[in-house]
This record gives structure tokens, sequence and C-alpha cells, in this order.
């Protein structure tokens, strides 16, 4: 981990720590990974609230065990990708659901008014026109304190977010990118990140009081798959009829209405290639 102190890093500390009260913000140069990162401290115990954001990541994750390139960083003071990861202890009645709350939250605050037209892809992509412009990779660890007569404290939850701000390269990416800069050509990932942290941790905790059910709406009003024809990676095909209240993805097909689970299956709209 390269924590050499930095344009970025200084950026980071003065625009996003004053806005997370009680979590440690932390910017690295270089990491392999802040999920990967976050998940080792929490097995060894180390479950405070932290936001650890890298300049570059040189074994970034995606899901399904996908790779997570960032666009290749300018010469210039700009970083072409925000990668970060939120750290905290969390204990939901239920887990269902969380990737589209967290979806939500950074869809509304890179796009407040929609104007941009920042859609959400089942399970937790964000998608302009059918292109990704982010990804999120959620993970959970179990502490254990080591002692039986001791209880464990909740699971502690890693948020694994990367967002393209500049442009790239399509560069084996299963969906073509899109970028910020291409609504918001100043926009830097410091600033951006500052815009989204404090929205993503209050939705982090009303997502833990109340569940899926208040992001339901918001999540259809952003809906990139509702009344298109999807094709899972099963094979199977069909219509699909949006999020259930539950999280799930609903398709209707051949044999009715299938609820798709993300740990099952991955989703592209038919005629898109896996
Ligand atoms: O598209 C996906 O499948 C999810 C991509 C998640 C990428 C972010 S970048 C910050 C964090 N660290 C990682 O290694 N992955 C997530």
């Amino acid at each position: 981990m390269d924590t050499k102190a930095g344009w970025f890093e200084d950026r980071i500390a003065a625009a996003v720590a004053p806005l997370l009260p009680g979590f440690a913000v932390e910017a690295v140069v270089e990491i392999d990974s802040t999920n990967t990162e976050l998940m080792r401290r929490a097995r060894a115990g180390r479950v405070e609230p932290v936001l650890l954001v890298a300049e570059r990541q040189t074994a970034g994750r995606g899901r399904l065990g996908r790779p997570w390139q960032s666009a290749q960083q300018s010469e210039e003071k700009t970083a072409a990708s925000l990668t970060f990861s939120l750290g905290l202890p969390l204990a939901p009645r239920d887990w269902a659901g969380l990737s589209l709350a967290v979806g939500v939250s950074v869809a509304e605050s890179l796009d407040p008014s929609g104007d941009a037209k920042v859609a959400l892809k089942w399970p937790n992509d964000l998608w302009v026109n059918d292109r990704k412009l982010a990804g999120i990779l959620i993970e959970t660890a179990m502490p254990h304190t080591g002692r039986a007569d001791v209880p464990a404290p909740p699971r502690y939850l890693v948020i694994g977010i990367g967002i393209n701000i500049g442009p790239r390269e399509a560069d084996g990416m299963r969906t073509p990118p899109a970028w910020l800069h291409q609504w918001r050509p100043d926009a830097a990932a410091p600033e951006v990140l500052a815009e989204l942290a404090a929205p993503l941790v209050r939705s982090v905790q009303v997502f833990e009081a109340q569940g899926f059910a208040p992001f339901a709406e918001r999540f259809a009003a952003r809906d990139a798959l509702r009344g298109r024809e999807v094709q899972l990676s099963d094979g199977s095909s069909g219509l699909c009829e949006g999020v259930a209240w539950g999280g799930e993805l609903q398709v209707r097909t051949a044999d009715g209405l299938q609820l798709v689970s993300s740990d099952e299956v991955s989703v592209r709209p038919r005629g898109m290639a896996f």
C-alpha cells in the first residue's frame, strides 16, 4: 500500500473527511484493491467505520470474480476513475436489496435531476445509454472475538464503488463504458466523492433501519431493464417486470414469473453479449 501524500490525498482529506464524522477517511496512491484491504482488516478484527480511497488499484475486483480495471490515469492532476470502499459494521434485519439501495444513492448523487439519464442496471451497475458508468461490489465479513462467551459484533460491510470519471477505452469490458466527463467535463474525483459520500452513509443507515422499501420506487424510476426483453446467464429469457420488494429481478419467462436473485445469474438486455 503506497500512502505517499499527494494532490489527490490532500484533496480527499480536505473535501471528504469533514463530511463523514465517525469515519476514518484514508486516501492512498496505490493499493491492490480497496475492498480487499478492508476485508483483510475486518478478518483481522479491525471493524471501525472507514472510507478508503485509492488513486490506483493494481488488482481491482468486480462481481462474480471479474477484474475491475480503472481508466488510464491522465498526466494532469485529474484521476480518470474514482475507486473507493466504505466499510462499517451493519446489522439490518434483511440484507436483500442493499446493492440496489446503494445504486440508488450513488445515481441520485451523480445525476440529481435525472437529466443525464443515469440508470440502474440490476443488480449493481450504473449505466448511461446502456453503457457502464460505475459498478458496485458488496462484501461482508463476519468478525470474530476469539471467545465463545463474547458475542460477535454485527457483520462488517464493505461497499466498493468504481466510477469512470474520464474517457476510457472499452479494453475488454463486457459493457462499453460511459464516463462522467461526458456531461460534467470539469468534475474531479475528490469533489465527486465529496458529493456522494455523506448521502451514501445516510442511505446505508436508512437501509439498516428500514430495508429496501424506501428505495424501491426510486430504483424503479431509474430501472434500466424494466419493460425490456432480458436474457439470463442460465440461458432463459423473458420480459423484465422490474424489481420486487425483496430486491429480486422479476422476469416473465415462458414458465411464468421468475424471481431472480443476484447470486444466481447475470442479466443483459436481449441482444447484448454476456
Ligand atoms: O462492476 C462490478 O462488477 C463491480 C466493480 C466494483 C469496483 C470497485 S473499485 C473500488 C472497490 N475495490 C475493488 O476492488 N472493487 C471495488
